[in-house]
């Protein structure tokens, strides 16, 4: 166990530190400009800072509070887990399991049922309960040979280009008013918005609006030899939309760009319409696939009848959290809803699995004979992660959509 001792960073030195310890622990990720307010974007009393006994500040974790969309549309309290890092002159000595202890107790104490995060590495967060919710795809789309489909986009909705530094209101005016209903989406805080705002590269940088409906901001990449390349690379940014088809007119506007050989998609769900636009699928390819959103049941109760439920009677799931022994019990979960139905002995359950997996399973991405047959769910009756699927299934994968 670490001794180490746990406070809540508050002034802006601190904050400024712990920053610093953020950027030293990740070694190589671009530090924010030398004269960037870090107090600014934190939200106050979430950032807490580990002290060796020598006073130094030797790790930290922040997160901000916001909401999470779970599956039948309810929208859930929920902590953005960020920055975290140890200095590596103190590590695997049990400072971060300290500093997730004492965050996730916090959360609890703030009322909130799920916290999340990205992961700069997939061997760390499973042990703290987080388990893989939802996953990106990144796509490149060749306009060479990128053509949309008769029919794709019909009518004439306008997109209008807009000052990029002028546009931030409207921007968090468009994602407010109209957020998506896919499982997995979170809110961007205010902490969120003045962070983008700050660390957005210079120009050139661009925004394309549709009728106030939805926008897609993007940037080009390797500009050096840009005005004779034969390979003119721009990156999406920020796409979001009110409908399908204003996302269709974002896309079909990005198709247009004269002098554009690549249009890159860092993060799109891996049931993103794109290829289906277009007349030649292979047109957008899939480049990589990685995690996106790790999900962590703060509250399992709370969060179990909070989300809705497909066809497929009730099961009786064990559920063990060695970090929140509160969340241990049986829950009954049903195409009604679900319940705690007692401690860890009884009612028989009819499986078992840990919490970090049922985070995993939650919003619907992962399936759970994918769990069983990985050994990670026990069944105690057969056909129960069958069950559980129906019971589970979504009709559109979870994304969260927003890098933090
Ligand atoms: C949400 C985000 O901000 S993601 C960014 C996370 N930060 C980084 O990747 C920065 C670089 N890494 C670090 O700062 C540190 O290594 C951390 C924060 C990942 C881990 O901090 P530590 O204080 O070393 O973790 P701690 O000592 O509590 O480890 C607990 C357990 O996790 C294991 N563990 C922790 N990190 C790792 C890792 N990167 N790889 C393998 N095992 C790990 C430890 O071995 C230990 O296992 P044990 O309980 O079986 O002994």
């Amino acid at each position: 166990m670490a001794a180490v001792t746990i406070r809540t960073l508050t002034t802006a030195s601190e904050l400024a530190e712990s920053d610093a310890v953020f950027h030293t622990s990740m070694v190589g990720l671009p530090a924010p400009a030398a004269d960037e307010d870090v107090a600014s974007v934190r939200e106050p009393g979430r950032t807490f800072g580990a002290y060796a006994d020598d006073g130094l500040l030797v790790g930290a974790t922040d997160s901000t509070s916001g909401m999470l969309t779970v599956p039948g549309g309810a929208r859930v309290p929920h902590a953005a887990v960020t920055h975290v890092g140890v200095l590596p002159t103190h590590t695997r000595r049990g400072v971060l399991t300290a500093l997730m202890r004492h965050q996730l107790e916090d959360c609890r104490t703030h009322g909130e049922t799920v916290a999340s995060l990205r992961a700069s590495e997939a061997v760390i967060y499973g042990r703290y309960g987080y388990g893989i919710a939802s996953v990106t795809h990144g796509v490149s789309l060749d306009l060479r040979d990128a053509e949309l489909r008769a029919g794709a986009v019909s009518g004439a909705l306008p997109v209008r280009l807009v000052d990029p530094d002028g546009a931030w209101d409207l921007l968090r005016r468009m994602v407010d008013e109209y957020p998506s209903g896919r499982a997995g989406t979170i809110s961007r805080s205010e902490c969120w918005w003045r962070a983008r705002r700050a660390r957005t590269q210079p120009a050139p940088r661009y925004v394309a609006v549709c009728g106030d409906e939805g926008f897609v901001c993007y940037r080009p990449l390797d500009t050096a030899s840009w005005f004779t390349s034969r390979d003119r690379t721009i990156v999406v940014t920020d796409l979001h939309a009110r409908t399908p088809e204003v996302h269709r007119a974002l896309v079909a506007f990005l198709l247009r760009l004269d002098l554009v050989h690549t249009v890159r998609f860092p993060w799109l769900p891996a049931d993103d319409p794109l290829p289906w636009m277009l007349t030649d699928h292979r047109a957008a390819r899939v480049t990589g696939a990685g995690d996106e959103t790790w999900l962590r049941l703060v509250d399992v109760p709370a969060a179990l009848a909070a989300r809705s439920y497909g066809p497929g009677g009730s099961v009786t799931v064990r559920v063990d959290d060695g970090l929140l022994p509160a969340n241990s019990g049986s829950y009954r979960i049903g195409t009604d809803g679900a319940e705690h139905v007692g401690d860890v002995a009884a009612p028989a359950p009819d499986a078992q699995v840990d919490v970090a997996d049922l985070g995993a399973a939650y919003l619907g991405g992962v399936r759970w004979h994918q769990l069983r047959d990985a050994g990670r769910l026990r069944e105690f009756s057969p056909g129960v992660a069958d069950r559980l699927d129906t019971l589970f299934a979504t009709a559109r994968a979870p994304f969260a959509g927003v890098m933090f």
